[in-house]
Parts: C-alpha cells; structure tokens; sequence
C-alpha cells in the first residue's frame, strides 16, 4: 500500500519535514509502544502504567505491542502501513533497537528510544534522557534525525560491533540469568585477568596491515552503553565508523590506554606510524575488511552472535529516523 499524507514515504522525509511533524502534528501520530518484557533490571509495570496515563491525558493514538524474541517483525509490517503508523517506540536495550530498527527501517516510520536495557549504547550516544518519563517527552516533542547504521557481511549493526575481550564479555553475559549493569561489570573483571590477543589482517582502501589486538571495536556510536566512551569522535550521522583497536601490549597497561582513548586525547593521525607505537589506534572509514584469524569472539550491538572469518564492514549512511537530543 502507498503512503499518503501523514507520513510521506522515507526518500522524501526530509529533516525540516520531521521536525515539523512531530511539532504540529501530534494528534496525527500513530505510535506503537514495542516492550521487550526481559530487558535490563528494572521493572517496568510502573512505567508502561504512567505511559499509558500520559498518552491517554493526551488523547495519543497508540498501542503498546510486546516485542518478539526471535527478532521476527514481519506481523508488524502490515498493521504499519494499514494503520499508517508513524511512530515505533522501542521499550528495550540495544538488542532490541538492533532487531526491531533493522526488520522496520525500510518503512516510512520514525523510531523513539526509552532505554530499558542493561547498555542502551545508542540511545545515551543520542543523547536521549535516562529517566523513561524524560524519554518519553522527548518522543513527543524532538526531532527525528536520519542515523547512519551498518552492514557486517549480511548483519545489521545500528550501535557497536566488536572482536575479542568485549565480545567475550557479551557472551558471557549472555549466559547469565541475571542482566544489568552489575553482571556487565562483574563479567568484564572477570574476563579481564583472562583476556588475550587475537590476531587480524585490517584491510583498508589502499592498504592492509596485520595486528595482534586485545579487541577491535567497529562504532557508530561514541560508547559501548552506560556512557563508557571507546570513541569519542563518532558521530551518529557522519557517515564514518570509528574503528578502535586495542593492540597487544603489557595487560597492566591496557586500563591506561583505554583511559586515554576513553579521554581522547589519542586520536589517530597517522595510522600507519602509530601503528608501531601506539597501543591503541582509532581512525576512522566508511568501510573495512577484517580477516579474523584466530576466530576471535563477535558482538553485534552488545549480542552474542557466532564468529566469522572474514568481515566485510560498510556503513549505511541516514540509514533510519531517529528521534534524538539535539544538545
Ligand atoms: N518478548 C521477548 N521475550 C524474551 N526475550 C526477548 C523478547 N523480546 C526480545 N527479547 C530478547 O531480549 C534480549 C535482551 O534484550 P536487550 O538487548 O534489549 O536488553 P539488554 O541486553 O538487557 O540491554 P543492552 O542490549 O542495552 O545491554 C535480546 O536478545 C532480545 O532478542
């Protein structure tokens, strides 16, 4: 079914145009509230109760739908474009805004964050509030940006996508029945007097280097979730991934060296000189190869997805709609 005027199909949704939908046309919005029901720690009970209050206060054409555990949206695309759906509000972490933007985001609909996750890495490098009441007031009243994302080999990557200790870290909590902060972090020490150094071949346009690294992490956003900065020059919408390696080095140095980077003040210049002495290089391209050697772990926006050899990486520019702090 074609789209008609309230939501004109996403190639000629121009930001002007967002930003004065969301303004004026509030009553026109249609919004699905996705709740995935085991993200994160907190309860959500009282939230989606104040959700509703505010949206029926507001007289908000809305429906709050459970999100699906297989990632499968396709029962969704059809309610979304007979119902002319405007608005998927994502009620999750990052694994939920990977599934649901990547099933969703080739439809004319924007995309709202309330962070219920246990990272929520692309919701805080959008600068969207941390309180769910604060979320949900920006969803009303910001605006809709177009958001880069990225493809590795066939997989959809919206946030951060990473080989070695902090893929570890993500399968590891994986496996834990409880989530959160605190099991992110508890899993991290741990795995930290364990970690180790893969070896990769980096391939770039015109030349390709091999390295034996303590992680490689391929971001979108600035951070890997709960406002811990691995690249402080990402931007959401620059259309350039930031690639961070952390080379081997003394494991007693490599707090230092992240701290350093977390600051930025290591901001590759010349990659190919740093290469030899710098610990950690960071630059950034739109696109890379890398050959995984040893079969380092994989994450893909904090999920534990099974390694790959080879990794073909290219950005998706403007890729989707999100709604963000413009500060
Ligand atoms: N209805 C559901 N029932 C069970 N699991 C679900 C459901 N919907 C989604 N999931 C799964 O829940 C998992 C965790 O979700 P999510 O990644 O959003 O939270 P998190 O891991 O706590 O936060 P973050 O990714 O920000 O660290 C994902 O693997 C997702 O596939």
């Amino acid at each position: 079914m074609e789209y008609s005027a309230a939501v004109p199909p996403v190639e000629t949704l121009n930001v002007k145009t967002i930003k004065s939908g969301l303004r004026d046309n509030i009553v026109t919005r249609r919004f699905i509230y996705l709740v995935n029901p085991i993200s994160g720690t907190s309860k959500k009970e009282a939230f989606i109760k104040l959700l509703k209050n505010i949206s029926n206060q507001r007289n908000l054409n809305y429906e709050i739908v459970p999100t699906s555990s297989t990632g499968n949206y396709d029962f969704l695309i059809d309610k979304i474009r007979d119902e002319q759906i405007t608005d998927i509000v994502i009620i999750g972490g990052d694994g939920t805004v990977n599934q649901v933007i990547n099933a969703l985001r080739h439809l004319p609909v924007r995309f709202g964050i309330i962070p219920f996750g246990s990272g929520n890495g692309l919701a805080f490098s959008a600068g969207i509030p941390k309180k769910p009441k604060e979320a949900f007031e920006l969803i009303l009243t910001g605006s809709a940006m177009p958001v880069d994302a990225f493809m590795v080999n066939d997989q959809f990557s919206c946030m951060l996508t990473g080989l070695g200790f902090d893929a570890q870290v993500a399968h590891d909590f994986a496996t834990k029945d409880s989530r959160g902060l605190l099991t992110y972090t508890q899993q991290s020490l741990l795995n930290f007097f364990k970690a180790h150094p893969y070896q990769f071949e980096v391939v770039l346009d015109s030349f390709s280097f091999f390295t034996d690294a303590f992680f490689i992490s391929v971001a979108n956003s600035n951070q890997f979730g709960n406002n811990f900065t691995i690249a402080p020059a990402a931007s959401l919408q620059d259309g350039l991934l930031d690639i961070v390696i952390a080379q081997k080095m003394n494991k007693a140095k490599l707090p230092f060296a992240i701290l350093r980077q977390i600051r930025g003040n290591n901001k590759l210049q010349q990659l190919v000189e740093d290469m030899a002495n710098k610990n950690v290089l960071y630059f950034q391209t739109p696109s890379l190869t890398i050959k995984n050697l040893k079969h380092a772990p994989l994450h893909i926006d904090g999920e534990p997805r099974e390694t790959i050899e080879e990794l073909k990486i290219e950005i998706i520019p403007h890729c989707f709609h999100l709604i963000r702090s413009m500060a």
